[in-house]
């Protein structure tokens, strides 16, 4: 069932830049990935959906309310967790935890300990819940963070390149942590880390230039790119003439060649390899403009 309806979103700041272009889509509960280079315009969006910026034109409504119009209903069913998340250093988690309890409208004082409580749990921070917030690590800081955007059991979950800057091993534990967050709510991860979108999200979005470039399952869309994407290592010095001449989605340096990935429809040339795209390959394809054929996408 769809909650959240997203339609024709356009934004342009002051300066000129038009960081969204009549964005529109559709979410249901579950983790929806949103990927995009930088300044695709991914935290403008995220800030335009927490209701804490205004499009210049276009609506969003979730469970069918416009949340500009009605933005007090929104943000007591909405959990954040911004790009810059700041934190009121010198305070513990708990004591933090509790004081953002209150300003998100949990008043009962059982209720919001017993929140608070879970949720240190949750999060993996119960045995440092008496610590300065200040002095946490980037992964505890993160997990916090998620603590707070959880608070007041949310319906709508959104958060901006959560995992940049972590290790494998706190990339994990964060991925595990949103993956428990549950099917009942509308979870929106946006990143340009694509591993984040391969392990978490059945649906994805990808947006270029303030604009959605494709929509779809990454399951179908890899599929829909299987028998298009092709690789062979070339010389660095043969690379620029490989990409006047192919469409080149990617190239890797490993040990002094390059792997060099091809999107075409029959094998380019001698020496290239037939190989199963990754959902990186989908990816690099729709930023180049090339279309999944099939049922897999959408390409706007
Ligand atoms: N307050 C602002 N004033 C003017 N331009 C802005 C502002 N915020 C963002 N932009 C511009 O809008 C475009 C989209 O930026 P945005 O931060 O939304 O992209 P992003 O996809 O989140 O990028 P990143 O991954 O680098 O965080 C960029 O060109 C950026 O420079």
């Amino acid at each position: 069932m769809t909650r959240l309806t997203i339609q024709n979103l356009t934004k342009r700041y002051s300066n000129g830049v038009k960081a969204l272009d009549n964005v529109s889509l559709t979410v249901s509960n579950g983790m929806f990935g949103l990927l995009g280079p930088n300044g695709a315009g991914k935290s403008t969006l995220m800030r335009t959906l927490a209701a804490l910026q205004f499009p210049d034109s276009g609506q969003i409504c979730f469970d069918g309310k416009d949340i500009h119009q009605y933005p007090g209903p929104l943000r007591s069913q909405l959990g954040y967790l911004p790009q810059d998340f700041g934190v009121y250093p010198k305070l513990s988690a708990i004591d933090l935890l509790h004081h953002l309890a209150l300003l998100k409208g949990v008043t009962n004082k059982a209720e919001r300990s017993d929140q608070v409580m879970a949720l240190l749990q949750q999060t993996n921070l119960y045995a440092v819940r008496k610590q300065a917030v200040g002095t946490f690590s980037g992964g505890m800081r993160q997990r916090f963070g998620i603590a707070q955007a959880l608070l007041g059991n949310p319906q709508l979950v959104i958060v901006d390149e959560p995992t940049a800057g972590l290790d494998p091993q706190e990339r994990n534990r964060f991925h595990d942590l949103l993956s428990e967050i549950g099917e009942q709510v509308v979870v929106i991860l946006s990143t340009h880390i694509v591993e984040d979108v391969h392990d978490l999200c059945p649906e994805m979005a990808v947006l270029a230039n303030g604009k959605i470039i494709l929509r779809g399952q990454p399951a179908t869309l890899t599929e829909a790119l299987n028998g298009r994407v092709w690789h062979k290592s070339v010389p660095k010095e043969a690379l620029f003439q490989y990409q006047q001449s192919f469409s080149v989605i990617s190239t890797r340096r490993m040990a002094g060649t390059i792997h060099m990935y091809v999107l075409a429809d029959d094998c380019p040339d001698v020496g290239f390899k037939l190989v199963y795209p990754g959902l990186e390959a989908v990816y690099f394809a729709a930023l180049l403009g090339c279309q999944p054929q099939g049922k897999g996408g959408h390409i706007w």
